[in-house]
């Protein structure tokens, strides 16, 4: 650990709850990582595009990870406390009840997640009404927010769960209510995932028009009626039953939340970049773009007036960086396809046993077995012929488009390594192009990216990285913490303490670039025919519907 300064040292605990598993960080107030657990978390499939987690496994793991990076810290040190997590509907009765979201009534499993796509018929009908809200979300409601999913709700569980409940969460909100008692919402999942407006408030025209007036007739009690800006102290901070769970002190502030990605995008997005060779560096910060990579990808851009992207969610004001609109762009599954599609290949076991024989993560040796393959040539020129358009859950950014699927084009008569390595490197560079498609979306609206500030678990994979530089053609800039999502949960805890007078000074004291990764500009002829080539995928994807649905 550094040392060197005079004053004691603060320490903040950031808790991010990601898709997978629950993380929690140990941060002092430059932004260096301390101690760091994690523990994985339930999740169930009860059918396909249901799937669902436990509030109460959650938290309880919340607890697990905070306990253990504050081991062996003196107690008063620690001056706040930050959560983060995906943006799942967490349902609990009048009494804070867990309440199932299932049809088998397992209560257990109350919380829908941001995956989850049940709702199809209720977004759809939500974006007929052309409802003025839709317009900041891209223009076209995503079956993944918050609307939809509750009206599925009401018009499948009356009784056994709308009926009964009193309180329907945000994660992260739940997460900051389990801590202080305090129902308040962050400006930032309201304003994201439930149509609420930073400047107008919530929209009761819209919530009559789609069938959920109810939530109008209570003055939004159930969804929310107090506001709080991301970092906000809530309450009287840490109630003593979480603090005795958690293992900290009663009283410590614990700071209104964020969304899992939108902490990421604290965490990266306002590092110093001085002497590091990049163009943003006399840019303002509206020229970088936050690439968090986990399960998903989230692509947040922000400006200072609202820009409005067809198919991009936003603009959004205040949402991340306070006093900034924020455009959200987003692939829904990108580390999970990675996953889906190496583990369901033939030769996986293969690699699996080759991959512990060596003690390397299986990404590892797939990035060392590309390397012996390709020869002299780039690794990228070995996906000439092999093809992935990596829309296998739908399109989020930038066609908006839940019923599009993945592809795949040059399948061979082989089930050996190299062909599950190869397709692992077309479905990393699909997943690059997607982001590609997404900026160019981005800048064809308005905004104006030189830069990407990548983190997430991807992140850790230099072949991902590698590949966003070289298809977008911009530099990306990594962490030195490559827990940065952890990081940007630790910022609120600290605006939580008051020891910094706002998110941006806390954001540009605690974020710092480790590595840049520059693009390789010789290849770029060759990604460019590849993009071409993706963007065919989709117009012959959309044809081929065409065709089955004709006469
Ligand atoms: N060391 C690693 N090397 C390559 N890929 C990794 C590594 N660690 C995690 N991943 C990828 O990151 C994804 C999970 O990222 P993470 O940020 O932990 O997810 P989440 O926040 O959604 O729980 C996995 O799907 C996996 O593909
Ligand atoms: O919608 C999102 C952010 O607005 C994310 O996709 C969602 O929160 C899941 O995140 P992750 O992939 O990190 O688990």
């Amino acid at each position: 650990t550094m040392s060197g300064e005079e004053e004691p040292r603060s320490y903040y605990v950031g808790v991010d709850v990601g898709t997978g598993s629950v993380r929690a960080a140990l941060v002092d107030q430059r932004g260096v990582l301390l101690a760091f657990a994690d523990q994985p978390i339930k999740k169930w499939e009860p059918q396909f595009n249901h799937h669902e987690q436990s509030s109460e496994d959650i938290w309880a793991a919340c607890c697990v990870v905070t306990k253990k990076v504050v081991q062996g810290i003196d107690l008063n040190q620690i001056r706040g406390l930050g959560f983060d997590a995906t943006c799942s509907l967490v349902v609990l009765d009048k009494q804070f009840r867990p309440l199932p979201v299932n049809h088998e009534g397992d209560s257990h499993r109350n919380v829908i997640m941001w995956l989850d796509h049940r709702a199809v018929s209720q977004v759809h009908r939500i974006n007929e009404t052309k409802h003025s809200v839709l317009q900041y979300v891209g223009g076209v409601m995503s079956v993944e927010m918050q609307a939809p999913k509750l009206l599925w709700l009401k018009e499948n569980l009356r009784e056994t769960c709308w009926d009964k409940a009193g309180h329907f969460f945000d994660l992260p909100d739940f997460l900051s209510w389990k801590a202080t008692g305090v129902t308040a919402r962050s400006l930032c999942s309201l304003v994201c995932k439930w149509t609420y407006s930073a400047e107008k408030g919530w929209d009761d025209s819209f919530w009559k028009m789609i069938g959920l007036e109810d939530f109008v007739a209570d003055n939004y009690n159930k969804i929310g009626n107090q506001v709080l800006p991301p970092g906000t102290s809530l309450g009287s901070g840490l109630t003593p039953e979480a603090a005795k769970e958690l293992g900290l002190r009663p009283g410590v502030p614990v700071a209104a939340s964020l969304i899992d990605a939108h902490a990421g995008g604290l965490g990266v997005i306002g590092a110093d970049v001085r002497g590091h060779g990049l163009i943003c560096e006399g840019q303002p910060v509206t020229s970088r773009l936050a690439v968090i990579c986990g399960t998903s990808s989230c692509h947040m851009g922000i400006s200072k007036d609202p820009i409005f992207v067809p198919g991009v969610w936003g603009p959004y004001f205040s949402a991340m960086v306070p006093g900034f609109w924020l455009n959200e762009g987003g692939q829904s599954v990108t580390g999970k396809l990675i996953d889906h599609l190496v583990q369901g290949h033939p030769a996986f076991p293969e690699l699996q046993a080759k991959a512990t024989a060596r003690c390397q993560s299986i990404y590892a040796y797939l990035n060392s077995h590309l390397d012996l393959i390709k020869k002299t040539e780039p690794v990228g020129f070995l996906t000439v012929d092999l093809h992935v358009w990596p829309d296998f859950h739908g399109n989020r950014s930038p066609l908006a488009d839940l019923t599009l699927k993945g592809m795949v084009t040059g399948l061979k008569l082989s089930q050996d390594l190299d062909d599950l390595a190869i397709l692992y490197l077309a479905t990393v560079q699909a997943i690059a192009f997607g982001t590609r498609f997404i900026i160019e979306a981005m800048e064809a609206a308005g905004h104006s990216i030189s830069t990407l500030f990548l983190c997430g678990g991807l992140s850790k994979n230099p072949l991902f990285v590698q590949m966003h530089a070289d298809i977008t053609g911009m530099s990306v800039v990594l962490s030195q913490e490559v827990e940065s999502v952890l990081v940007g949960a630790a910022i609120l805890g600290a605006c939580a303490s008051g020891d910094f007078t706002s998110v941006q000074e806390a954001m540009a004291r605690m974020s710092k670039v480790g590595k840049v990764v520059f693009p390789r500009l010789e290849d770029k002829k060759y990604y460019d025919k590849k993009y071409q080539v993706f963007l065919k995928l989709v117009e012959h994807q959309k044809e081929y519907s065409a065709i089955m649905s004709g006469d």
